[in-house]
């Protein structure tokens, strides 16, 4: 006599619904397993061997495979009005090829205009993002002016909207002087937020530009003669005693040079939180001051053994997390400044190709095992924005942001494929080891064995939570273990048979 088959509620039929990823190497930061992951309602709720699943779940077999975190990229700047310019990557062509690349979740910046309400733009934000995003994603807000009322909003952003990080510049039109950022530093600290700083010293660079054009110097190559490593590092180290003043705890982004690294490696040294970041480019690629296409700021440095050392400092945690700062302009747009170097919109792709470049040039290289990988790439982001460990981490009860990643295949990067809307791709031509085979965003397969497959809307806003741990209470960061084996909860779809998958 057959068994009778248990009607299965029509919710619960979607085998997309449920997910088993078998045989692969599940990598954490800090350990690799050999477990099978079961996946339902977007979590992950079993890890182990031998699981007994519902019926009808959907297997992938990630022999031969590393099973990671999906990637976090906490620095993109997808259609942003800057220097003349809006960026090409939207919302929804900036996440797609995010997802492409093994990334699963973005953080962006809300720039204001100068003046502008910091509130209004993050609405204005939200706008642009929640219904085009294909993963998830959080918001920094950039403060380009410093009064008041920035100051109130400040608190209202970390208390009712699930911001907690603020960014300022050091350069531009709208940077802060020394009295701006230490209010804004004060006030972070105060709130239990982060500061961003986007450290360069505007004052020296403005003069350097003019002195620049006034020499004749017009073509791309005076972009790093304007602002060459030293005027960066002199605004980290001002930021870190900005910061020491009030307590605050502090993110250099984009440190381009081993000069910057050293100056974040002493603060630390002495006790003072300060993180550091690195961009993609900035490590895959040896800058060209001809290139205006890889016009960014701080510039992707021109001395050789600059990437090499920036690897070396994320590999031991000198520096903390790397981003794309995928900020795209067209040749077109890059056009702007072809007589003078100062109106290039600054700002180069990243988004896609970060977790392969990182990969190539880190794990591949030998300078980084997989496990350093994972933390660069995702978790250090996750524990600084307090989403850890919901994100940057495979765990019973994280969100099922996986990436199956083949280290044995390679790919040739090029703008012909990638999936980016800019017309031209900084790394064109780079063969990468490491390839996603599968991107697993909040548990739906959206890169089903190599084909891409993203569904515009499927990501959500995630809110940053002020106070994480890991920023202001480091000892706690332990009482957040993950729970890396076992089952989730106890509503494992009760309402199918089990089966158990044997090995
Ligand atoms: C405003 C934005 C422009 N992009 C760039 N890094 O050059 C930034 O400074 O991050
Ligand atoms: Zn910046
Ligand atoms: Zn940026």
């Amino acid at each position: 006599m057959s068994t009778p088959v248990k009607k299965v509620p029509i919710h619960l039929q979607s085998a997309q619904n449920r997910l088993l990823i078998k045989h692969g190497k599940v990598v954490n930061e800090d350990d690799i397993t050999e477990d099978d992951i079961y996946i339902e309602d977007g979590v992950i709720k079993q890890l182990g061997r031998n699981l007994i699943i519902p019926g009808g779940t959907r297997v992938i077999d990630a022999r031969g495979k590393y099973v990671l975190p999906g990637g976090i990229d906490p620095h993109t700047h997808f259609e942003m009005e800057f220097m003349g310019a809006k960026s090409v990557d939207d919302f929804y062509q900036g996440t797609k090829a995010a997802v492409a690349g093994g990334t699963t979740m973005i953080i962006d910046f809300v720039m204001p205009k100068k003046g502008e309400s910091i509130l209004d733009a993050f609405y204005e934000y939200r706008q642009k993002g929640d219904d085009k995003v294909c993963c998830d994603y959080g918001l920094h807000v950039a403060l380009t002016h410093w009064n008041e009322q920035v100051r109130r909003e400040m608190e209202v952003l970390c208390k009712e909207h699930g911001v907690n990080s603020f960014k300022v510049f050091m350069a531009y039109g709208f940077m802060l002087n020394d009295s701006e950022l230490y209010s804004v530093f004060e006030t972070c600290q105060k709130l239990g937020a982060v500061a961003q700083v986007h450290a360069e010293n505007g004052a020296i660079i403005a003069k350097n530009v003019e002195r620049l054009l006034a020499k004749g110097i017009t073509g791309p190559e005076g972009h790093e003669m304007s602002r060459p490593e030293e005027v960066e590092a002199e605004a980290v180290n001002r930021a870190c005693v900005i910061a020491k003043q009030v307590n605050a705890p502090i993110y250099i982004l984009n440190v381009t040079t081993e000069e910057s690294g050293n100056i974040i490696r002493t603060a630390r040294s002495k006790g003072q939180t300060v993180f550091g970041e690195v961009r993609a480019g900035s490590i895959g690629l040896i800058g060209d001051p001809r290139n205006a296409n890889m016009i960014t700021a701080p510039a992707i440095r021109s001395r050789p053994e600059t990437p090499f050392q920036l690897l070396g400092l994320l590999a031991s945690d000198v520096l903390q997390v790397t981003g794309s700062d995928n900020c795209t302009f067209n040749k077109s747009q890059k056009e702007m400044g072809k007589n003078d170097f100062s109106k290039i919109p600054n700002g180069v792709n990243g988004v896609e190709d970060r977790m392969s470049v990182i990969w190539e040039k880190g794990v591949q290289s030998g300078m980084i095992d997989p496990c350093r990988f994972v933390a660069i790439t995702s978790t250090n982001a996750a524990k600084i924005f307090n989403i850890y460990p919901r994100k940057g981490c495979i765990a019973v009860g994280s969100d099922a942001d996986l990436v199956i990643w083949d280290p044995t295949k390679t790919r040739t990067i090029s703008a012909s494929t990638h999936h980016q809307a800019v017309d031209f791709n900084i790394f064109e031509g780079m063969v990468c080891h490491g390839v996603p085979e599968f991107v697993i965003v909040n548990g739906r397969v959206c890169v089903d064995d190599g084909q891409l497959r993203v569904v515009q809307g499927h990501g959500h806003f995630v809110e940053t939570p002020v106070y994480a741990p890991f920023v202001y209470d480091p000892e706690k960061i332990a009482d957040l273990k993950p729970v890396r084996n076992g089952t989730h909860d106890d509503n494992l779809s009760e309402h199918v048979h089990k089966v158990t998958i044997e090995d």
